[in-house]
């Protein structure tokens, strides 16, 4: 029997954050990973995402580039030549991870994980020992046992797609189903986009409106408060049933973006009764702890805001925690900025306005911006920006900032830090503006 410090499950995104810090304050670490270094996050999620939006991005790019009357074809994109270059990028991701554990002294076990007590994990017929076991196994797509379903893919299928569907239909109106749609169809598929509510119900209203307005007039097939279809293959293509269905139909593909489900049920709870929510997440208090002493749980398992940066700031305020003596390391969940790769893009940080009105009332103020930013404008594009301030109390503390339009998701970052340090309307209106650009409509709201 090995023993270790520290054993981690999982070297995605939290695991791998957590990993590296623990060794850094000289714990002895074991790290366990039956798939590919890097997690969902690296080979299947935000990574091959952004590049596929950056290949969206200039399939725009040439569109805008022939309004503005340079004499370029938009051909359709080798799409086996970009993965190839996507996957090249994301090998060379996996062999930095590979060198710095190594210099770091972490142990890499190539295997699946199994509690067999708080201090006891199996992996690979190998018994390892330790006094504290991080779980960080991640989630995965949600599937359901609807008719049809494997008739159609999810997320991971999309990654491993070697050509352009001709015609997709997009089950889901998260973020996945927003992202996945929108770099399909500025790729060159016809996309039907079908949501049970609106698109990205948990923002701000106006953030969902806005781009549910800006794909209909790209050309995406936007079906709200649709049923979730069951899925029938006929000889001409893939048909939906119980939905009035769009334009794009038949469909050549199906893609289901439901959600996700933790890896929590194949990882011996059985020898080691974690608590779990109803949704099968690992309960954790503030600190990452379990119910169950020694054993700590972080990132997508736990759903506590499934996003990269907040799974590699959990574990790496745990192993503060548990190895670098500082005693009340723990991640502050509050304010958590995030942005939803559309085209164009959005993002938001704080309260909501509806939220924000629960709870402060009538001490609300909201100021917004509607344009067209300056690159549309000259190229004849639909495409508005909207920008919106939630502020509250008598100095108009801002709780939350929301944006919509080309160049958000690079904007969103230095208004976070304003809106997490406490940041007055006052104080934005004290910034001289940066010009010409999109930014600056959120420093002149009051002019
Ligand atoms: C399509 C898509 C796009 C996304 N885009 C973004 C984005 O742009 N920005 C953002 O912030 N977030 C994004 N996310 C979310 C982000 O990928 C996750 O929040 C993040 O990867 C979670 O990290 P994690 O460490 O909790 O889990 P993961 O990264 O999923 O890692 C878990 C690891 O545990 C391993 N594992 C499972 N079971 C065991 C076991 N028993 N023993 C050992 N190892 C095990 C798995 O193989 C996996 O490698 C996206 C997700 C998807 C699906
Ligand atoms: N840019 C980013 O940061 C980014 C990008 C992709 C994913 N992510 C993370 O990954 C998570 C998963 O993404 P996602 O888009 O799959 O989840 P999501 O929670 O954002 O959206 C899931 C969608 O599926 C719908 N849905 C769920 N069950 C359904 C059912 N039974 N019938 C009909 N509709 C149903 C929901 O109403 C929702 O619209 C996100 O919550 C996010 O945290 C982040």
């Amino acid at each position: 029997m090995r023993t270790f410090d520290y054993i981690v499950l999982g070297a995605g995104s939290g695991g791998l954050a957590s990993a590296f810090r623990a060794a850094h304050h000289g714990a002895r670490v074991a790290l366990l990973e039956p798939g590919a270094l890097g997690g969902t996050c690296v080979n299947v999620g935000c990574v091959p995402k952004k590049a596929m939006w950056y290949a969206a991005q200039a399939a725009e790019d040439v569109q805008r580039a022939r309004a503005f009357g340079f004499e370029v074809s938009s051909g359709a994109l080798d799409w086996g030549h970009f993965v190839a270059r996507r996957e090249a990028y994301i090998a060379r991701i996996h062999a930095s991870y590979r060198k710095r554990l190594q210099e770091a002294g972490v142990a890499l076990i190539a295997a699946r994980g199994c509690l067999r007590a708080a201090d006891r994990v199996e992996a690979a017929g190998e018994t390892l020992c330790a006094p504290h076991v991080l779980i960080a196994t991640g989630a995965r797509p949600r599937r359901l046992a609807t008719p049809g379903f494997e008739l159609g893919g999810v997320s991971d299928d999309f990654f491993a797609l070697r050509a352009c569907p001709r015609s997709v239909a997009v089950i889901g109106g998260g973020y996945i189903g927003c992202e996945l749609a929108g770099v399909l169809h500025a790729l060159g598929a016809k996309v039907d986009l079908y949501a049970r509510s609106t698109l990205l119900s948990h923002f701000d209203a106006e953030l969902g409106e806005a781009l549910t307005a800006s794909m209909r007039a790209q050309g995406i097939g936007v079906h709200l408060h649709a049923a979730l279809p069951d899925v029938r293959r006929d000889r001409d293509g893939l048909h939906l049933e119980h939905v009035a269905t769009g334009d794009a139909a038949p469909y050549e593909q199906v893609l289901w973006a439901l959600g996700r489900v933790p890896n929590s049920d194949d990882i011996g709870l059985g020898t080691v009764p974690l608590a779990l929510d109803e949704d099968g997440h690992i309960v954790t208090d503030a600190k990452q702890d379990t119910n169950v002493p020694g054993v700590h749980a972080v990132g997508d398992v736990t759903g506590r805001t499934e996003l990269t940066p907040v799974a590699i700031a959990a574990g790496r305020r745990l192993s503060d925690r548990l190895f670098g003596g500082q005693p009340d390391a723990q991640l502050d969940y509050a304010n958590i900025p995030s942005v939803v790769f559309a085209h164009p893009p959005l993002g938001a940080v704080g309260l909501t306005e509806a939220q924000a009105r629960v709870l402060h009332g009538d001490a609300v103020r909201v100021h917004r911006a509607r344009f067209t930013p300056m690159v549309s404008a000259l190229s004849d594009h639909p495409q508005q920006s909207l920008m919106k301030l939630v502020c509250v109390g008598p100095d108009e503390r801002v709780v939350g900032v929301h944006l919509f339009g080309v160049g958000s998701d690079e904007m969103l970052q230095g208004f976070a830090v304003a809106l997490k340090m406490g940041a007055r309307k006052a104080d934005l209106d004290a910034t001289v503006a940066i010009h010409p650009t999109s930014a600056e409509e959120l420093v002149l709201l009051g002019d």
